[in-house]
């Protein structure tokens, strides 16, 4: 079912990389018994929320313009692995601020042998001030982490003028994206617009934000600020 579909929605997946993805859900399903990587855990659900959601991103013409792309928030891998074993050409940092989904992630990463995956350990408030990730990206991905206004603030600031930042968010979006105009503008980006997808019966839409100009010093935040006091 899973070529199929991703075949239907034009995404090229060899059997070399049917054959990871399936050998990561397991190895996700196996470590998921001993720390909480997901709360899917059937099969056919898990193919659908957790791989051809999250390659649902590859045909959008600034995914594809991307060489390295950061997945903010990537919990058990989502949606930056997928990507990665789909797209061997790019590469892709995942960052988290939970050290031992880190450390199970970069394991499993091993044991299917992906090697343009680098897992960082850190917290997005910290990292966006560090310069070795600082705006170097071409691409910053991320699912299921925040609300927008809070989600602009971790990850515009990991994203080279010129690069996008794409948020994987569900159907009903409006009101969230109304209040983190403001935030948007601040740290230096513009909606430059939203695509919906629905894969099978699972809507949701992708929020498209240009980096127009560089993020000002003060940004991001310190650790807990953003979520706490967002930019309103
Ligand atoms: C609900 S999980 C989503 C995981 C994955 N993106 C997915 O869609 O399945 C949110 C993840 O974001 C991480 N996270 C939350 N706040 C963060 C921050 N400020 N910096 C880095 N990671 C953060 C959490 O540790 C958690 O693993």
């Amino acid at each position: 079912m899973m070529r199929n579909t991703l075949g239907e929605m034009e995404i090229r997946c060899t059997e070399e990389d049917s054959r990871r993805l399936m050998e990561y859900m397991r190895l996700v399903l196996e470590k998921n018994q001993h720390i909480n990587l997901t709360s899917i855990t059937d099969p056919d659900e898990f193919i659908l929320k957790h791989f051809l959601d999250s390659a649902a991103v590859m045909k959008l013409p600034e995914y594809r313009a991307a060489d390295t792309v950061l997945d903010l928030g990537t919990g058990g891998g989502f949606p930056g692995v997928p990507l990665a074993i789909l797209t061997p050409d790019k590469q892709f940092t995942l960052i988290d601020s939970l050290q031992k989904r880190v450390r199970v992630v970069e394991e499993m990463c091993g044991e299917i042998a992906l090697t343009n995956v680098n897992l960082q350990h850190g917290r997005a408030e910290d990292l966006g001030r560090d310069q070795r990730y600082r705006e170097q990206y071409d691409l910053c991905l991320s699912r299921a982490v925040a609300d927008m206004a809070v989600l602009a603030e971790y990850c515009l600031p990991f994203v080279k003028t010129g690069g996008y930042f794409i948020s994987y968010k569900g159907s009903d979006i409006e009101e969230e994206l109304g209040a983190a105009k403001k935030a948007i503008r601040v740290l230096g980006g513009r909606i430059a617009g939203v695509e919906a997808v629905n894969i099978k019966g699972l809507e949701h839409n992708f929020v498209i934000i240009r980096k127009e100009t560089s993020t000002p010093g003060r940004y991001p935040r310190q650790a807990g600020k953003p979520k706490k006091s967002p930019i309103r």
